[in-house]
């Protein structure tokens, strides 16, 4: 096994060109087996074991930076770099991250879980190389999706104005998480699939040789014949025209054809792009022929059949979303979901099925998806912004700007809110409520349970003064019964779902679920908690809060959010604003850190989320040691 013996690039360099086949075989089977046990982004890892080899085999990780768009396709670069023994570990708490990890090893020079930010992130790498006088290469190896997100073209502009040494590997397998959209897109198909257009190129590249350089009036008209004619057919014209060399398109399955491209770049000055096809899910057949399903796999599969061990249980919030959204969808017209490159993940496969021209993936553009919703409810469209609750980061001044300033009518989808689990600190949903909730003329609701969760999307669909959002966990439903006809909730309306004279505890979302458990645990004490349901996030229901406040007794409120400015925040701000003072009011939330991949259970249990630490603080809150624990700060 040629695998066994490569601990670290320098190994990898012992072989010969032939041998990298074969070992391409091998860390393909790798792949294959771990996964089947440890879930993780197959597909996009499949399709990179060759062009990740040809890189470590034709450059010096880590003096040579290498820079992995989104990061979810390093794992072949996590073997070649002497983690293949962790890969029973990969995703789980304190175990290998599912992405590119600075504190795993020297080889991990930058970050991310988001997408579009490696171009970026390199031009900054080799404008430090440069001002520090060192020589090392700089390696942007950039999806074709990843390569549709906003910030990467911002990169482009300037890196083909700078036009400093580096190196862009665009990986285009034509897939986004679901086929890739927009007209970059296209444009990589014609030169990725036109045999005619190839041929043709080559043919006119041996043309253009062949026209002599000469002077005079003519030699203008010569160039801009010449420059037109390049433009027809040659190849990455795009790229060209942004201040890139653009060599390709190269058969990204090829080693040796890529170790010749990578070569050849090497030689370029100033930015060089490179254009490399591949397949998505590379030599395991249930992902070439669904990469879209193969992109991301969260649980164990049969090799042979490729048959998923679904995770059994009640359906998702997301499914639930997307049933209801189509029958929404039916009663409304004026419905139309917009997608920012997620129509899988955010549940709208089917409402896509049934009304086609009114569910639009934008590809990986938060902000642009934001800002269009805006314009669509302006015009009196009642648009549902689906988008994750970590990746709507990415839309935060185009959220306060565009939609809330104009008070557009905006539905927002909120998905993966709270805890995700496997993706870890990139990828929780944990921000949102601190971001979103000061917005002026924003509302912002959590439902306890699908049941209400469907109720708030009929409230949103009811509601017309501005933009309102739910917000929900990536997690299965509790499974109550549905209610058929969906009614409003008044907005700013809080419920009390558990009375007692006990202690109050004021949860949103999961948490209240959490609180019922305490509940259940300290009737036995004879204490009864009293639960109550901040289902608006906002406004808030201050006339629940007035009387709350009245009780005088140990208030605790529980969420599954940041501490600092979410839910809590906004009610100790609250009774601050009406000179209410000596509550005693703690806050169960998430601390100031960012907090790693494992399982949501693991999340949870690390920041004190739990029902046994609610059964703690109260308890010991009895016993007259007051707020009995904090946050392991920092631990
Ligand atoms: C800002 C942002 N939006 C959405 C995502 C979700 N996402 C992860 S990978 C991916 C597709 C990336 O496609 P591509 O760059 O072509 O890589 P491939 O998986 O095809 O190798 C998307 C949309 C993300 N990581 N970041
Ligand atoms: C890498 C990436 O950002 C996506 O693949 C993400 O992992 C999807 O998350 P879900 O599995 O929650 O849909
Ligand atoms: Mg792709």
């Amino acid at each position: 096994m040629l695998l066994s013996q490569i601990n670290d690039p320098c190994d990898l360099k012992k072989l010969s060109v032939d041998q990298l086949p074969i070992l391409a075989e091998e860390v393909r089977q790798f792949l294959i087996e771990k996964l089947s046990v440890t879930g993780g982004h197959l597909a996009p890892n499949l399709g990179v074991v060759e062009l990740t080899i040809a890189l470590h085999y034709c450059y010096n990780s880590p003096q040579d930076k290498f820079l992995f768009d989104v990061g979810h396709q390093a794992y072949v670069h996590k073997i070649l770099t002497g983690r293949m023994d962790r890969f029973d570990s990969l995703r789980q708490y304190k175990g290998l991250c599912g992405f590119v990890k600075r504190n795993e090893s020297e080889h991990d020079v930058w970050e991310a879980g988001h997408s579009s930010t490696s171009l970026s992130a390199a031009m900054g790498m080799a404008l430090a190389r440069d001002l520090k006088g060192e020589d090392n290469k700089v390696v942007a190896i950039i999806g074709d999706g990843a390569l549709t997100g906003g910030m990467a073209f911002e990169a482009l502009n300037h890196i083909g104005h700078e036009k400093k040494d580096m190196m862009v590997i665009l990986n285009d397998n034509e897939m986004s998480i679901a086929p890739n959209v927009g007209a970059v897109h296209n444009y990589l198909t014609k030169i990725r699939s036109d045999r005619n257009y190839l041929r043709a190129k080559d043919e006119v590249e041996q043309l253009l040789k062949k026209i002599p350089a000469i002077g005079g009036k003519l030699a203008k008209t010569v160039e801009r014949l010449k420059d037109s004619l390049k433009y027809l057919v040659v190849s990455g014209v795009l790229f060209e025209e942004l201040g890139f060399k653009y060599l390709g398109p190269v058969d990204g399955h090829d080693v040796e054809g890529l170790i010749e491209a990578f070569t050849q770049a090497n030689n370029v000055k100033g930015p060089v792009l490179v254009h490399v096809l591949t397949t998505k899910g590379k030599g395991y057949t249930p992902a070439e022929e669904d990469s879209y399903k193969w992109h991301g796999v969260s649980q164990p599969y049969k090799i042979e059949s490729g048959q998923v061990l679904k995770a059994v249980g009640n359906p998702t919030y997301t499914d639930v979303f997307g049933q209801t959204l189509i029958e929404l969808g039916e009663q409304d017209k004026r419905i139309v979901a917009v997608t920012p490159a997620m129509p899988g993940g955010s549940g709208l496969v089917k409402f896509a099925e049934r009304f086609p021209d009114r569910m639009i993936d934008v590809g990986i553009a938060e902000q642009h998806a934001a800002t269009m919703c805006a314009a669509l409810a302006m015009e009196g469209m009642k648009p549902v912004y689906a988008v994750y609750s970590t990746f709507m980061q990415r839309a935060y001044d185009q959220i306060v700007h565009d939609i809330c300033r104009q008070n557009a009518n905006v539905m927002f989808a909120i998905d993966r809110a709270g805890f995700v689990g496997a993706d870890g600190e990139t990828h929780q949903g944990v921000f949102d409520i601190a971001f979103m909730r000061h917005i002026p003329n924003m509302v912002l609701m959590m439902p306890k349970d699908e049941n209400e969760l469907r109720h708030m999307m009929k409230t949103a669909l009811e509601y017309n003064n501005g933009p309102i959002a739910y917000r929900y966990p990536r997690s299965s439903v509790p499974g109550v019964q549905l209610d058929e006809v969906l009614t409003p909730i008044p907005i700013g309306s809080w419920e009390t779902v558990r009375e007692g004279d006990g202690p109050i505890v004021i949860a949103v979302g999961p948490m209240i679920q959490v609180a019922e458990e305490a509940a259940n645990t300290l009737k036995r004490d004879g204490i009864y908690l009293n639960i109550v349901n901040a289902r608006f996030i906002k406004p808030l229901d201050e006339t629940m809060l007035l009387q709350l406040a009245k009780y005088n007794r140990q208030m605790i409120v529980m969420e599954e959010a940041c501490d600092a400015g979410s839910l809590g925040g906004a009610v100790l701000e609250f009774y601050a604003k009406q000179g209410i003072a000596g509550l005693d009011i703690s806050l169960m939330g998430i601390p100031d850190r960012f907090i790693e991949h494992g399982s949501v259970k693991d999340q949870l249990q690390e920041v004190d989320l739990t029902a046994d630490k609610l059964v703690e603080k109260v308890r010991s809150y009895r016993a007259g040691q007051k707020f009995a624990f904090t946050h392991k700060a920092n631990q």
